[in-house]
């Protein structure tokens, strides 16, 4: 069966064409200021890639809330379903919500399957789902942590699968680092504690996004007159790399501009670095231990500057790179393993493949093999 995934991201949306489990083409599209870009992505989406229909439809949707956690068949009144989870995800389920309406368009009649970033991580048990909130907030409002990047994360476990033995992969770490970031604690294959929480703001510091800051932040900001719209805004779309350096989210531009002298693009990266090195020995305590550290994701594959500079306060933690392979380049070899010989946790790259979990669900949901 040939399968169009599309993955809407908070800065991109990637399209992939699959037959059966090979993948044949992948292309991205960047959104910048273009609000039209999603549609016409889509809309254009078979020139270049197939002049045949496609058997079906595989779509990533960032949060599933408390109703979805299995990939679903988008049937009736799916939109609503989804506009009521809008709050809890403003940066990513607008842009899900303008895919499925442009994709019945653009290709009527054709089956869409909904694949949940939330998924991999109804695991977590309540020591990380819970915070430590009013009883009241949880009843009430369904506070929690969700968790996301579950669709990279349930495609790394597998890969990692492939190429380790069971006890070297027994407690990992996986950081995913792309516009969005986040760390995984995945315990012989479960997700048992994450960084992002109730929405994908928590946590790490990304492109635009702040991660994790003080909760009364926001409520001193509100003294001083701005709105919680405002808030949301800043916090979301001005925050993280670009708000520390003044300059861009995007990594390979802050590098170029750090090699450049560039102070705020130093401490941007530095930063960057600091906080997911930290989430690393916050993971690990999680399952009481390490024995894989995963990088995945835009930076976490590309930046030999940003594994380096993560790694190097690790060392206490049995983690230590081998500069050399660090250094090599994705084409060469792109799921390979970094660490030194002397290392106790195997440090490896994973290429993100959100992609194959999509069209992995879109195949079960439709009763066909992968
Ligand atoms: N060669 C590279 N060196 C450093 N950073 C890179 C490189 N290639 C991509 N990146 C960074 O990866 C990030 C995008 O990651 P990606 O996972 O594609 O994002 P998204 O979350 O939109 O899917 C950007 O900050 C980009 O600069
Ligand atoms: C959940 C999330 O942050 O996704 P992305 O990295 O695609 O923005
Ligand atoms: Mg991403």
């Amino acid at each position: 069966m040939k399968v169009l995934v599309v993955n809407p991201g908070s800065s991109t949306i990637k399209l992939s064409l699959w037959n059966g489990n090979k993948r044949t083409v992948t292309s991205t599209v960047p959104f910048h200021d273009r609000p039209d870009i999603l549609e016409k992505a889509i809309s254009t989406s078979f020139s270049g890639i197939s002049d045949s229909f496609p058997g079906a439809i595989g779509v990533r949707v960032v949060h599933g809330g408390p109703a979805f956690g299995n990939p679903v068949l988008a049937g009736e009144g799916i939109l609503e379903n989804l506009e009521a989870l809008r709050p809890l995800s403003p940066l990513h389920t607008d842009g899900a919500i303008r895919t499925i309406k442009a994709l019945k368009q653009t290709f009527p009649g054709c089956p869409i399957v909904l694949s949940f970033d939330t998924a991999f991580h109804r695991t977590l048990p309540a020591i990380s789902s819970r915070y430590p909130v009013p009883e009241a907030w949880v009843r009430d409002h369904g506070v929690r942590r969700y968790g996301f990047h579950g669709l990279s994360y349930d495609y790394l476990s597998h890969r990692l699968k492939e190429l380790f033995k069971p006890e070297k992969i027994e407690r990992t770490v996986a950081l995913h680092l792309g516009n969005g970031a986040s760390a995984c604690a995945i315990h012989s294959g479960i997700s048992v504690d994450t960084t992002m929480g109730l929405t994908p703001m928590e946590g790490l510091m990304m492109g635009t996004r702040s991660g994790s800051i003080d909760p009364g932040i926001p409520f001193y900001l509100g003294t001083k007159g701005l709105s919680s719209g405002e808030i949301e805004q800043d916090l979301n779309h001005r925050s993280g790399l670009l708000g520390v350096s003044g300059l861009d989210s995007d990594l390979i531009i802050l590098e170029k501009a750090f090699h450049s002298g560039h102070s705020g693009a130093g401490l941007a990266l530095s930063m960057f670095a600091r906080k997911a090195a930290q989430s690393v020995s916050q993971m690990a305590t999680s399952m009481g231990g390490l024995s894989c550290l995963v990088f995945s994701g835009g930076i976490g594959e590309n930046s030999s500057l940003m594994r380096e500079w993560i790694c190097r306060d690790l060392g206490f933690l049995g983690i230590f790179l081998d500069s050399v392979k660090n250094g090599e380049s994705l084409e060469t070899s792109p799921d390979r393993v970094l660490s030194h010989a002397g290392s106790r946790v195997c440090v490896v790259v994973i290429s993100a493949q959100e992609d194959w979990t999509i069209s992995r669900d879109t195949h079960l949901v439709l009763g066909h093999s992968f």
